[in-house]
């Protein structure tokens, strides 16, 4: 029987990288070319992802929002898509700084997140190469799209499939050691028992 689940994502970046853009594009196949850049906004969107019903929650969130609302958004996410304009080297840059900040809230857990080079149609004004995406994806054991929110070029629907597909998969292996974890518990609280009912 198809199951349905709810994934919540953040959609992190420096400010003009194009999250709106993606979200957008995504979410309607259109690109607008201006958004208010001081508006955070969650859409609501269902997909059948592998036969299943999947209630997406997209947090298209301000890349100037302070520090405190930044956290509240990591805190309340599953799964994150961190994104630069392969145009700006520096918000190349900000990724590291980006996925560090989510380690440090998210601990003990792992982040699920995929890495995303967008404005792929501005390809005469890149400052970064597909290959130092893909070697920074590597390094942190992540997804990469390359893609343009503009032209629609590059599979943004599958880059968001594709982390709503890791956040259940990890979901769904951290929900099978929880209760491994806590069966064992009570077998050892059991153990304890007959060990002194017996001595
Ligand atoms: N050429 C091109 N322009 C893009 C693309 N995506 C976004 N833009 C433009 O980049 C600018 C910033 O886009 P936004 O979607 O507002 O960027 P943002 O990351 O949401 O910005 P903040 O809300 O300020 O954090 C706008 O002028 C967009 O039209 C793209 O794929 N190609």
């Amino acid at each position: 029987m198809a199951k349905t689940a709810e994934v919540k994502i953040a959609i992190l970046g420096r400010a003009g990288v194009g999250k709106s853009a993606l979200v957008v594009r995504f979410l309607t196949k259109r690109f607008i070319w201006e958004y208010d850049p001081t508006l955070e906004s969650t859409y609501r969107h269902q997909a059948t992802i592998d036969d299943d019903l999947v209630t997406m929650e997209l947090l298209d969130t301000a890349g100037q929002e302070d520090t405190i609302q930044r956290e509240g958004h990591v805190r309340w996410a599953d799964g994150f898509a961190i994104v630069y304009d392969i145009t700006d080297k520096g918000s190349f840059d900000e990724v590291l700084p980006f996925k560090n900040l989510l380690d440090e809230i998210k601990k003990p857990k792992n982040v699920t997140f995929i890495l995303v080079g967008n404005k792929a149609d501005l390809d005469h004004c890149r400052q970064v190469s597909t290959e130092e995406g893909e070697k920074l994806a590597t390094e942190l054991a992540c997804a990469f799209y390359e893609c343009s929110a503009c032209t629609g070029e590059g599979n943004i629907s599958e880059a968001f499939y594709e982390l709503c597909r890791e956040v259940r998969r990890r979901k769904m292996v951290q929900g099978k050691t929880r209760r491994r974890s806590s069966t064992t518990h009570v077998k050892q609280a059991i153990n304890k028992m007959l060990t002194k009912i017996s001595s």
